[in-house]
């Protein structure tokens, strides 16, 4: 009887993404897989990719269970403080339902253990509850975590909340933070950003202390990461939980245990232009500047303006995403003359197969909001990046991908065309672009013998399987 892993991602694309591609390596390493969506990330799939996509394929099955939120037909992200708050107050009984369902069923193995994405703890619970061992899967940056690990100190040493207002400006944000092991140098502006409140019951303040202190109820924990990259910080995490499997980055893990690859099962929201592939074939090495926020920063009619003038007036080609939804509806839109301006050499897409962009030829450099998955996907790929932080761990990544992994160079404060479109000369026309590209390479090469047979991840993703989940069954 195979064992069978019940996967339940966060349900936003920035999670579903890599827990979904941890439940196709599983697969194909010889477990049954239920993998859980919400309902409304399940439509979106199916709007996005067909009904196929999620009709599953032999051994791997899709269920689904209810976010709580009323129903919607929207084609954007969810409000996340009201989903994590509906999350948290809803989703136990349905999770429980589907697995007490799947042990009842003939169609398939009883189930043997819980991959849950860490920031969905009430998943805890169930196991508990059913006697189920659970491992939790972070799909942050090993140092995006270690800093949600320390909200409730930060809290408990009187950081947080904010004391005023004035904090968000007046320097506080600039206070060092000492003592955080493995997290040298760092600031209060470098820690996930949902600290960043004057209220003590904040919700996704809350939200994270639960979900960071639960991780030590779990087995395991996961982290798309490898081990050369976040040394230090992963040294520091070994030494506050048991078991910790780095096993990223997880497409080239994927990449190297696949014969061919399961793509009938993809994550992606939005339907992806292919057509860019075919523009950017026509462009010159390292020529195109590619642009995307992922899947839930919000950019205001001002800032797509001042972004727009900065890449028109920084002369380079560009492959800008610009997201359904902040076309349509918000009042979001390219300003009058700057289509005719970028002719040629701009072209704007809804969405794309992001990582198929990062590994053309023609991409030179990603003006990236710093996601997670954005940025070990381009570390994969040795592209350099001008950071814009938005939100969440951002902050922290773009801190370490600036200062210690120097692949990166950040847009401080509020975005003007002025700071768009030096920074895109610095990292398209100068010797320091030319610098955070080899250095990229670099860590390139470092990604892919870590994720290769005898490197660390690809040894870690052993041991989770046999060591974790299959000693557990
Ligand atoms: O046109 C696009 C745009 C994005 N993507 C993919 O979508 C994912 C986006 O993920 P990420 O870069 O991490 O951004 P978010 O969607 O903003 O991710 C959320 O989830 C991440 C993982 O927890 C966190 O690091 C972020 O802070 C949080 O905003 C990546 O795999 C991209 O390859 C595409 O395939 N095509």
């Amino acid at each position: 009887m195979k064992p069978h892993a019940v996967v339940i991602p966060y349900p936003a694309q920035g999670h579903i993404a890599p827990v979904l591609r941890l439940a196709k390596i599983l697969h194909y390493r010889g477990f049954f897989i239920t993998f859980v969506n919400t309902e409304f990330n399940h439509n979106r799939l199916v709007k996005a990719r067909g009904p196929e996509s999620v009709k599953g394929i032999e051994d791997f099955q899709f269920k689904t269970i209810p976010d709580g939120l009323p129903p919607s037909n929207s084609d954007a992200t969810q409000d996340i403080p009201l989903l994590s708050q509906s999350i948290s107050k809803n989703c136990l009984n349905p999770f429980l339902e589907v697995i007490e369902n799947l042990n009842e069923s003939k169609d398939c193995p009883n189930v043997s253990c819980i991959v849950s994405d860490g920031v969905m703890s009430f998943t805890l619970d169930a196991s508990e509850k059913l006697n189920i061992p659970e491992v939790v899967f972070f799909t942050t940056s090993a140092c995006g975590f270690m800093g949600y690990c320390h909200y409730a100190e930060l809290v408990s040493r009187g950081y947080v909340p904010f004391k005023d207002e004035s904090c968000f400006t007046n320097g506080y944000l600039d206070t060092e933070i000492d003592w955080i092991p493995g997290m040298k140098g760092i600031r209060l502006r470098d820690i996930p950003t949902f600290i960043r409140t004057t209220d003590p019951e904040d919700i996704m303040l809350k939200y994270n202390i639960v979900q960071h202190t639960n991780a030590s109820r779990a087995k395991a924990v996961i982290i798309n990461t490898f081990d050369e990259l976040e040394e230090e910080v992963l040294e520091a995490i070994r030494a506050k939980f048991d078991n910790v499997y780095t096993i990223g980055p997880l497409q080239l893990v994927e990449n190297s245990i696949y014969e061919r690859k399961l793509s009938s099962i993809g994550s992606n929201l939005w339907k992806e232009d292919m057509e860019c592939l075919k523009w950017l074939d026509k462009k010159g090495k390292d020529s195109v500047l590619y642009i995307n926020f992922g899947s839930i920063t919000p950019l205001s009619p001002a800032q797509m303006v001042e972004f727009a003038w900065g890449l028109a007036n920084s002369n380079q080609n560009f492959l800008w995403i610009i997201r359904p939804d902040l076309m349509n509806g918000k009042g979001s839109v390219l300003p009058e003359g700057f289509l005719e301006n970028t002719k040629g050499r701009g072209l704007m897409v809804g969405w794309c197969p992001q990582e198929q962009v990062l590994a053309h030829f023609a991409i030179g450099g990603f003006l990236t909001h710093c996601g997670w998955n954005s940025t070990i996907e381009t570390i994969s790929e040795g592209v350099p990046m001008i950071c814009w932080p938005f939100f969440a761990e951002q902050q922290t990544n773009c801190r370490y991908a600036c200062s210690t992994w120097e692949i990166g160079v950040e847009i401080e404060g509020d975005v003007s065309r002025g700071k768009v479109e030096k920074m895109v000369r610095v990292m398209m026309e100068g010797e320091e672009g030319k610098e955070m590209r080899n250095k990229a390479l670099e860590w390139k090469e470092k990604a892919h013998l870590a994720a290769s047979v005898g490197g660390s991840s690809y040894y870690n993703l052993d041991k989770l399987i046999n060591e974790t989940l299959f000693n557990k069954i």
